[in-house]
């Protein structure tokens, strides 16, 4: 998994690939990682599936019912706490690696939740098995006050990092851009690993390979020939 976070001049962007895996095996080429915790506060999410769907699940629900009885709009300061003091409840046995970042109040956020309780503000993150060359990406390529158009293209870049470089990563690229106006999830932005139709028909013709010699026995004869190696 490869998931990333930048802010930009009047808000935040999130993005993730979109391959989950079992092992060596490639258990969903399109799974979605972005989830939705408020209007405008979202999560990307590394680690086990499950976990870190249910986390935030929990985690917007929870934050729903602050809303409710504060009767403000929720924070991601609250989203971040709730989830890393639920984390570290469950001392790491939640492998949940998350990105939250919106917009609130009190501004534009970006933080990072680790499975054990730990919590990183910046204005740049990665996360997931993908995320140091993602990281590279943001390392050589990131600047102050970037326009949406650029923070877009740079996080995108980035997971693009992980798709091409991390056996952890791969197929397409989901984006989700938060402004106080609005928040666009933009799912399969990028889908650099499609299939295209092949350059030529690969099916041979009949009797390419010769016939050598034929036999045709009875089924009761069957056992007599399993173990016979015919030369
Ligand atoms: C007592 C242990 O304390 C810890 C503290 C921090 C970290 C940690 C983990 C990560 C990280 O993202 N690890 C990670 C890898 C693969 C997937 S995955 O989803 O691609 N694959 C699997 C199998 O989970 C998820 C998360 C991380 C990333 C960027 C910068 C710092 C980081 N630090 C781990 C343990």
């Amino acid at each position: 998994t490869t998931i990333v976070g930048c802010i930009f001049d009047g808000g935040v962007v999130i993005a993730a690939d979109t391959r989950a895996t079992s092992g060596p095996i490639v258990a969903d080429k399109n799974c979605e990682k972005l989830h939705y915790i408020a209007p405008q506060i979202w999560c990307a999410g590394a680690g086990t599936a499950a976990d870190t769907e249910f986390t935030t699940a929990l985690i917007s629900s929870q934050l729903e019912l602050h809303a409710m009885s504060t009767g403000r709009k929720p924070r991601v300061v609250t989203c971040m706490t709730m989830l890393k003091q639920h984390l570290f409840r469950y001392q790491g046995h939640i492998g949940a690696y998350l990105v939250v970042a919106g917009v609130d109040p009190t501004g534009t956020h970006l933080f990072t939740v680790h499975a054990h309780g730990s919590t990183d503000k910046l204005p740049y993150v990665t996360m997931g098995s993908g995320s140091l060359a993602a990281m590279s990406v943001f390392e050589s390529k990131w600047k102050a006050e970037l326009t949406q158009e650029e923070a877009v293209e740079l996080a995108s870049q980035a997971i693009l990092a992980g798709i091409w470089n991390d056996l952890g990563s791969g197929s397409n690229v989901d984006v989700a851009v938060i402004t106080p106006e609005k928040t666009t999830l933009k799912r399969n932005l990028i889908k650099p690993n499609e299939k295209v139709p092949k350059q030529q028909s690969y099916k041979f013709a009949r009797g390419t390979t010769a016939v050598l010699n034929e036999k045709i026995i009875k089924k009761s004869e069957i056992g007599r020939y399993v173990s016979v190696q015919e030369v």
